[in-house]
């Protein structure tokens, strides 16, 4: 029998993300091949005819998974009864910017659709904020909308944890399919910490740890973890833009994987609620390495932790705690 379709909402739809974004939902890279959809896409009102051509191209495309779209400004239309949420919308930083520097317009947004959200969106609705700065925008949202589960707000951490395999896949010259359970931890900022500790590549001969076969402590500890830091600075440089397409790219994994599961014996990297799990102060929205079953993410347990990474989960912690702070003086 064929599936009810699932409502997913898209917020700044008529961005360059959203542009990227919204013909992988309606091909079903989000949510399975088999899963039809209804977009919901939000924009601002100086977007709404951008706005109108983008649904005209997604009529013009003719989806097959596509059941509807509803492309609006109204806020409360646009949760209305939606599974999925993928907040884009937002001011995205320029050349020489940190992505804190987009602080003080992006999480009065938040607080204000964290309303709607809990509202109108299905019991149940999974959220994932994108736009920077993620961590941060997605705690605002999370404590503005007390009634959603602390469970379902997460951020996006998986374009870093995409960038992290692509540096090694190049380094090693091995696909990036061969290579799993690099981590995220922290911040989507530049003190965000990769670490290889526990990687591993699929080889011949079953799988062998990163470190060993890079056998570069001096790149792992340095060149590699600044390169990943840096990336969405250096596409920035590059562009005049912001990542796109890897955006759009690394938030169909998370949703995906989120929904339908990671593969066994492997994790991912998701900003979730701080539990104090790896001394992690409880309260913000940090990246942990995560595995995802039945609609369920967990943070996985028991991973060493040495005297280096120690430094750089507590350093990139410190830099939430701040941005929290920054946050409610911007909202004050
Ligand atoms: N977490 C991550 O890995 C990444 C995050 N980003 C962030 O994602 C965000 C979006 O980036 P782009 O698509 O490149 O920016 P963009 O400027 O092309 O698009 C943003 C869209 O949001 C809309 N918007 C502004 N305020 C809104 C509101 N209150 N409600 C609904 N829509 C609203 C704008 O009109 C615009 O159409 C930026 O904050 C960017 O920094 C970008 C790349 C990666
Ligand atoms: O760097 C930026 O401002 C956009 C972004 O978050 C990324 O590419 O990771």
């Amino acid at each position: 029998m064929a599936k009810e379709p699932v409502r997913v909402l898209v917020t700044g739809a008529a961005g360059q993300i959203g542009y990227a974004l919204v013909p992988m939902i309606a091909r079903g890279i989000m949510l399975g091949p088999d899963q039809p959809v209804i977009l919901h896409m939000l924009d601002i009102p100086p977007a709404a005819e951008a706005l109108n051509g983008v649904k005209m191209e997604l009529v013009d495309a003719a989806f097959p998974l596509l059941k509807g779209v509803v492309a609006t400004t109204d806020a409360v239309e646009a949760c209305t009864g939606v599974s999925v949420a993928v907040m884009v919308g937002g001011f995205p930083r320029k050349e020489g910017m940190e992505r804190k520097d987009v602080m003080s317009k992006n999480v009065s947004i938040y607080k204000a659709q964290a309303s709607a959200l809990e509202k109108y969106a299905a019991p149940n609705c999974k959220v994932l904020v994108v736009a920077n700065p993620a961590n941060t925008n997605a705690l605002i949202l999370k404590e503005f909308a007390p009634s959603i589960p602390e469970k379902n707000i997460t951020c996006l951490t998986r374009l870093d944890h995409n960038r992290a395999l692509g540096q090694i896949s190049e380094r090693l010259n091995v696909q990036v399919s061969d290579v799993k359970n690099v981590i995220i931890w922290g911040n989507h900022s530049s003190t965000q910490y990769p670490d290889v500790t526990h990687a591993t590549i699929k080889t011949p001969e079953g799988e062998k740890p990163v470190p060993a076969l890079v056998n570069d402590d001096a790149w792992l500890k340095g060149e590699f973890i600044t390169t990943v830091q840096q990336r969405g600075a250096a596409i920035i440089k590059a562009r005049k833009l912001s990542s796109a397409l890897s955006a759009a790219s690394s938030a169909c994994d998370h949703i995906r994987d989120w929904v339908l599961g990671t593969p066994e014996g492997t994790w991912v990297s998701m900003g979730v609620y701080s539990d104090g799990s790896y001394n992690v102060p409880a309260g913000l929205i940090y990246s942990f390495p995560v595995t995802c079953s039945g609609g369920e993410w967990k943070i996985v347990q028991g991973l060493s932790i040495d005297e280096f990474s120690r430094g750089k989960l507590d350093a990139t912690a410190a830099e939430l705690a701040e941005e929290k702070a920054l946050a409610y003086s911007c909202l004050s």
